[in-house]
């Protein structure tokens, strides 16, 4: 993916109230796991609502690529025909992931079980980040990385395990991109892979393991923990997933709705699964006009209406446990804390550094540019509020998709309008978001 030969850049200016009601694209997790877990199970999987964005097309192609029937059937509906679990054939070119650390990551644990080998790759963001968390505990299971450049970044070979071995594997940190990648080599090994993590991330590999028939078992660890226990070896079958709306992306127009005086704004049929939802509890917490209704479930993934109108913010802290639950989501919320009262403290945040950007910096740096008084202190963010934000900034995305729809909110209420350099990457996760945000009302020229 090489959008940066063709930066798009866009400003944000205010234009009062935002109104309407509208449906933000599929949840970019669950599009990636519904592919995944349709390739490696027997029949028929029928996917709907799926996120139509770059990184899910590319675990898609790379599905096709390991053996499975992948065909998009309509808008938004897709059928997968697996292979069964170890079933993936010899990939005959290098698989690219783009800029999605999630498929990449996934994909590594799924073919971490099938004594095949691939070559993993992705754009210049994607060779930035870790891989080795990742590839550690496959090596444990039985899989070598035979090819991989220095510090464990892609481009990489991985070989899967002819015999994979079931472990025991505490995460050294919360990410469910660790937890699905062992668990998803763990469906080729004899007996049983346990995952324990001391805060649960984002549970939606499980749910969808349940979903399409394996034996897989959570329970609390400590305070903030789970203990995830899956048998190996099922059989999983072809099932239908219908995909609820993005709270990540929804993050976006709940925040413009919140800060831009007199809107009223209804997102339709987010999940709102506990283990995503920290934004809208601290959004709440502030102050936020967010209710829901319409609450209902599918798959084991609640979804709900939510009305957000605009309210008065303040300032609060936000504790480092609940990082796991809004880890996307900081970007957007800095931005709400730029236009409350008061300072609002985000403790805990490491893990923004190895992001599509180091999200850290790129966060106070957007705020800095638009004249809002920011600091870092070690893993803190700590904002101070005005109740208003000059704006007037030029902002740098970075190869980063929540940067740029961040800035185009803060926009949407600022004293001046806000430039972002580049929107192309957008299209990874929400690709409809400034068409939308336009039938909201936004100023986005
Ligand atoms: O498993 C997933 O679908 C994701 C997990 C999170 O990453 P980590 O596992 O690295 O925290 C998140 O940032 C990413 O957008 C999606
Ligand atoms: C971190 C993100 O995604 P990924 O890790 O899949 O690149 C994101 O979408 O904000």
């Amino acid at each position: 993916m090489t959008h940066s030969d063709q930066p798009r850049p866009l400003q944000s200016r205010a234009s009062g109230a935002l109104t309407g009601k509208v449906r933000v694209p599929g949840d970019k997790s669950i599009s990636h796991r519904s592919l995944i877990l349709g390739a490696l199970s027997v029949g028929e999987t029928r996917i709907t609502g799926l996120l139509e964005g770059e990184d899910v097309l590319n675990t898609a192609k790379s599905m096709q690529a390991l053996g499975a029937a992948v065909e998009r059937t309509g808008d938004f509906a897709w059928r997968v025909r697996g292979v069964g679990v170890a079933g993936f054939a010899q990939p005959k070119a290098p698989l690219d992931f783009g800029n999605s650390g999630t498929g990449c990551r996934l994909v590594m644990g799924a073919v971490a079980g099938c004594p095949i080998s691939a070559v993993f790759d992705g754009d210049t963001s994607l060779r930035t980040r870790p891989m080795r968390r990742i590839f550690d505990p496959l090596e444990k299971m039985g899989a070598k990385v035979i090819a991989v450049v220095e510090g464990g970044k892609l481009p990489l070979t991985l070989q899967g395990a002819r015999d994979p071995l079931p472990i025991t594997y505490k995460t050294p940190v919360a990410s469910a991109q660790i937890k699905s990648a062992v668990l998803l080599a763990g469906l080729a090994a004899p007996g049983t892979t346990t995952v324990i993590e001391s805060e649960a991330s984002r549970d939606h590999t499980e749910l969808m393991l349940k979903h399409f028939g394996a034996d897989i078992t959570s329970v609390m660890e400590g305070q903030h923990g789970r203990r995830i226990t899956l048998v190996g070896q099922p059989e999983l079958h072809g099932a239908a997933v219908v995909v609820p709306a993005d709270p990540s992306s929804a993050a976006f127009p709940v925040v413009a709705a919140l800060i831009a005086e007199g809107s009223d704004v209804v997102l339709s049929d987010v999940m709102t699964n506990p283990l995503r939802t920290g934004l809208f509890t601290t959004l709440r917490e502030m102050g936020g006009a967010i209710e829901e209704s319409e609450v209902r479930g599918d798959a084991g993934e609640p979804m709900a209406s939510l009305r957000v109108r605009a309210s008065k913010l303040r300032g609060v802290e936000v504790p480092p446990e609940r990082a796991p639950s809004m880890i996307d989501e900081y970007l957007v919320l800095a931005v709400a804390a730029s236009f409350a009262e008061g300072t609002t403290i985000m403790r805990g945040l490491h893990e923004l550094r190895v992001k599509e950007s180091d999200r850290l910096a790129a966060t106070a740096d957007m705020l800095r540019v638009n004249g809002v008084k920011v600091e870092i202190s070690g893993d803190d963010l700590i904002v101070e509020g005005r109740g208003h934000v000059p704006g007037g900034g030029l902002v740098a995305t970075h190869m980063d998709h929540r940067i740029a729809m961040s800035a185009l909110v803060m926009g949407c209420a600022s004293d001046q309008p806000v430039k972002v350099d580049d929107t192309a990457f957008i299209a990874t996760s929400f690709p409809d978001f400034i068409p939308m945000m336009r039938s909201l009302g936004a100023d986005f020229s």
